[in-house]
């Protein structure tokens, strides 16, 4: 005879923290560490990429063992191609190496790549060790440092293996965006239109009315002082007010997916050719032009997305070598795949998400339909 027992796991973690957005902000850091923010940590291990290294990674390690903390820099090669379960496990074994054990932190400092990858050891080393977020792109100040979705790609698509866990508390450089490369500003940018269409109609105006004062004509960041401030402040509110409501995303989460069905596979099949925001861009584009067949939003607010991200300095059309059925094919290793149904997410006009009358904010999609946009969006 067979006995079931009830296990029963009340909430017993407060996964909250605090976001910090500034200029310079090692000095707060450390502070936060003086202060007690992680009291049980003997040492830390600052994870980082071979081009943020010297910029940051270098200065906070010595700041660190200037203040008398036990410190140690981890670095792998820049790009989107280290994000794997390789360099995850060179790393975890470098640390191992060292002695390191669950009296350890983890501090990411980065882009959305060292957050991905840096998050995801840190939720497993040792069965998960804190993580401070320390963002150095637009793309991880707007997106990727706030929200705890960690991973890595595999050579089947992006971000299929990782963990949801949380930082213990997020630090936005805006001093660092002067540092970037104005093509990974621009990318930040995609995450921010994507937080705009999705959830703020006052922010995509604002972003239409000011996007002179963000990009140069020819592409160059402005970085002024206060438009960065409000940019970076805007994307972490939007991000976390849909995270505190659904964390592992058992529906409206989803609604952060925006453009990332079709972006993660063109992200994908373009062999990381095209920047993750690059892609989102087209992905938004796809999503916003399908969203007009099913009568979701008109021509002419599809029209403003296109406008406003070509006006950012982002592609908005299917690049030539990806052919349409690798990018469809590629949609299939989508996280919100359900029964072998692609589904999307869409806008619901600008600044609102759809919301389906099963209470979901995803929904199938036929893939004749994608295809005949695909079709379309190419000019035939
Ligand atoms: N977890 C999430 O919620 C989430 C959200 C969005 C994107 N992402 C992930 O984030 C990644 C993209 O983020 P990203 O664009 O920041 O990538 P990234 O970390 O690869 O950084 C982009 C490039 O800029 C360099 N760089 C970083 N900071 C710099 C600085 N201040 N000055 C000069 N160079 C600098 C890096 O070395 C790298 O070459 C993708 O892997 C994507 O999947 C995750
Ligand atoms: O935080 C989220 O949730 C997002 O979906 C944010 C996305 O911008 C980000 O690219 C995320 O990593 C994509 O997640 P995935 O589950 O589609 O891999
Ligand atoms: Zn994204």
């Amino acid at each position: 005879m067979s006995k079931s027992f009830e296990v029963v796991l009340k909430k017993v973690v407060d996964n909250s923290y605090n976001i910090e957005i500034g200029e310079n902000l090692f000095g707060s850091l450390i502070r936060d560490l003086q202060q007690g923010l992680l009291p049980d940590v003997s040492k830390f291990a600052i994870i980082t990429d071979s081009i943020v290294e010297p910029l940051y990674g270098r200065p906070l390690l010595e700041l660190l063992r200037r203040s008398g903390f036990q410190a140690d820099l981890f670095s792998f090669p820049a790009g989107e191609s280290s994000k794997t379960r390789e360099t995850k496990a060179l790393l975890e074994d470098q640390l191992l190496s060292q002695a390191y054990g669950r009296d350890c932190c983890i501090i990411a400092v980065g882009g959305g790549a060292v957050t991905d990858l840096a998050g995801f050891l840190g939720g497993t080393f040792g069965r998960g060790v804190p993580v401070l977020n320390y963002a150095t792109t637009l793309l991880a100040a707007a997106d990727a440092s706030v929200g705890g979705k960690t991973g890595v790609n595999t050579p089947v698509a992006t971000n299929l293996i990782g963990v949801f866990h949380q930082p213990r508390k997020v630090y936005i450089d805006l001093a660092a965006w002067h540092t970037l490369p104005a093509r990974e500003f621009r990318s930040g940018l995609a995450e921010t239109i994507k937080h705009a269409c999705l959830a703020d109609e006052t922010f995509f105006r604002y972003l239409e009315e000011n996007i002179g004062r963000i990009i140069s004509e020819h592409g160059e960041p402005i970085l002024d002082a206060d438009v960065c401030g409000h940019i970076a402040l805007t994307n972490c509110r939007i991000k976390y007010e849909v995270v505190e409501q659904d964390e592992h995303e058992s529906n409206l989460r989803q609604i952060l997916n925006l453009g990332h069905t079709a972006g993660r596979a063109l992200e994908a099949v373009s062999g990381y050719q095209l920047l993750h925001g690059e892609a989102v861009a087209v992905g938004l584009v796809i999503q916003a032009r399908l969203g007009v067949k099913y009568g979701y939003m008109t021509a002419e607010q599809a029209d403003r997305v296109v406008s406003l991200l070509t006006k950012a300095g982002l592609p908005t059309e299917i690049p030539d070598y990806i052919s349409n059925r690798a990018l469809m094919d590629k949609m299939y290793t989508d996280k919100k795949v359900r029964g072998g149904r692609i589904r999307f997410v869409f806008q619901d006009g600008i600044g609102e998400m759809k919301r389906f009358a099963d209470g979901s904010y995803s929904v199938p999609v036929e893939e004749a339909e994608v295809m005949e946009l695909l079709e379309e969006m190419r000019g035939n």
